[in-house]
């Protein structure tokens, strides 16, 4: 048991006066460990630690004290009544409509319903693409800690943004997504449960934990569903640890729940700034970043740790900003003769192999990236002009064709049996590797042609930050030297 630092010993002592708790934690600064120091200095009390997955809940359970129930968000909520449906075949979009009877439910007798898109061309919207749209609907609910679904909660599909489409868009899926939630919530119901439907069912039942003291991990990305339960356990003291500077969801509906306990429980706010995972010139690198971020954290390196920031030839990891980029760095691996493995394996890469292969033999796709298009064609059209990382993948599919896309995905290897570990920066979270390599799909912002600055998204910048600390000793971030032209960020 290593000794707590100056830092680490405020922490548990504040835990000791029983308050809520923000413990603000930069990469690699202890905080499991510091976690752990809390729960040993009080054995009285019962805990609850809620980690981002089932991965971290299991190792906490093995190292945690047997007074800390340690689960993730869902497995809190889980009851087994739910197992049959959850673990059932699965349903495609397709099998799904059938079942709840899209059509029947929107009265369409005959033809196909079609969407004007933004992009010019008709969209047909069949029962399969409806469901889609129905799904992923209730998923972003899901997230939210709202009591009913509306039209803010139907994702913006590109080519369907503007009013006329979307107007029709949300007259087609929101009848079927009520339809298929009050399916969803009925024992003799026919669609598949996924997870995050039973998580927002306990939610809204308003449960009370059997615990006296709350610990919520990675908080800086926490859905609202599962922050909104956890700060209303007001007979427990509640505690939330985390990064600011490391939220990269909240393209996906997640929240800093960190600021959240600050601004709605009042709870202080402590830092731990001492990182234990790499030196002096990793942190630098870092705080590059956090500065440009207007983070108020500094991370000070581990004078004992040797890194270094340079050319890295032979990395372990190499982190991409794009799925696109991924998929490049991958074929040209395995082009080479490598073991590569994909954090989070090659089903992503294949779904939008399948999409763009639907798209080209002029069928519609579900994919929720390319559902929006009308043809290949305007998908081409789209990314040349809006979407760096979309153009990426439209060429590599035209380069390499759908068939070898899918059997590269096929040739991944085991993360332990590979010799080069590939990964998008998203996925990075919460990982560290001894060489990583910076991929150039990290791109500059462009310069604003009215002003002539140039604006980094903060999430961006805070997406660089999460991507340079996953090193342990040697790190290549040439691909970010862009760094120093950049003037300021956006929200
Ligand atoms: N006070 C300390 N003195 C020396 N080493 C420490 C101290 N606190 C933590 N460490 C070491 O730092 C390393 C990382 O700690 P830990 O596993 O707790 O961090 P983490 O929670 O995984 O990291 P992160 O902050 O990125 O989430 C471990 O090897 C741990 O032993």
């Amino acid at each position: 048991m290593v000794n707590p630092t100056v830092e680490q010993r405020e922490a548990i002592d504040t835990y000791g006066d029983g308050i809520d708790l923000v413990l603000q934690a930069g990469a690699g600064c202890g905080k499991s460990s510091t976690l752990k120091m809390i729960a040993r200095s009080d054995s009285r009390r019962r805990m609850t630690y809620v980690a981002y997955n089932k991965a971290i809940a299991a190792e906490a359970s093995r190292s945690f004290p047997q007074t800390v129930l340690c689960k993730t968000g869902h497995g809190l909520a889980f009851d087994p009544r739910y197992s049959e449906r959850l673990f059932g075949p699965r349903q495609t979009a397709h099998v799904a409509s059938q079942a709840l009877g899209v059509k029947q439910i929107l009265g369409i007798v005959g033809a196909t319903p079609t969407i004007l898109t933004d992009l010019g061309g008709m969209k047909a919207m069949t029962g399969k693409l409806i469901m889609r749209a129905a799904l992923d609907t209730i998923t972003r609910w899901c997230y939210s800690s709202d009591p009913e679904i509306r039209a803010k909660h139907v994702p913006q599909y590109v080519g369907l943004t503007k009013e006329q489409p979307r107007t029709e868009l949300l007259a087609l899926v929101l009848p079927v997504a009520h339809a298929a939630w009050a399916d969803l919530t009925d024992e003799k119901g026919v669609l598949r449960l996924q997870h995050d439907h039973y998580l927002k069912m306990w939610a809204l039942s308003g449960p009370k934990l059997a615990t006296d003291v709350v610990l919520l991990d990675e908080a800086q990305d926490t859905n609202d569903v599962l922050s909104a339960v956890l700060m209303d356990q007001d007979h427990a003291q509640r505690i939330a640890v985390g990064d600011s500077a490391q939220q990269i969801y909240s393209w996906r509906g997640a929240n800093d729940a960190l600021a959240k306990f600050v601004r709605q429980l009042g709870a202080p706010e402590l830092t731990l700034s001492q990182s234990f995972r790499f030196g002096p010139a990793i942190a630098a690198e870092a705080n590059r970043w956090l500065q440009i971020i207007d983070a108020p954290l500094r991370l000070a390196g581990f004078e004992q740790a040797e890194s270094t920031v340079g050319p890295v030839s032979d990395p372990d990891a190499v982190l991409c900003r794009s799925n696109s980029g991924a998929i490049g760095i991958v074929m040209a691996g395995l082009a080479a003769g490598r073991k590569v493995a994909l954090v989070g394996g090659g089903g992503e890469i294949k779904a939008l192999a399948w999409a763009a292969e639907a798209l080209q033999a002029g069928q519609p796709t579900d994919h929720p990236e390319l559902m929006g298009f009308p043809s290949w064609d305007a998908v081409r059209e789209y990314a040349k002009e809006e979407d760096g990382s979309l153009e990426v993948m439209t060429k590599l599919i035209d380069e390499h064709g759908t068939e070898r896309i899918v059997e590269a995905a096929d040739s991944l290897a085991s993360e332990t049996q590979a010799d080069l570990v590939v990964s998008t920066a998203h996925k990075a979270k919460g990982r560290e590797w001894p060489a990583v390599r910076i991929h150039s799909d990290f791109r500059a912002p462009k310069p604003d042609p009215a002003t002539g600055e140039i604006l980094l998204p903060r999430e961006e910048g805070r997406l660089a930050y999460v991507a340079v600390t996953r090193a342990r000793e040697r790190l290549d971030a040439d691909a970010l030297s862009w760094i120093g032209t950049i003037t300021g960020v956006t929200a």
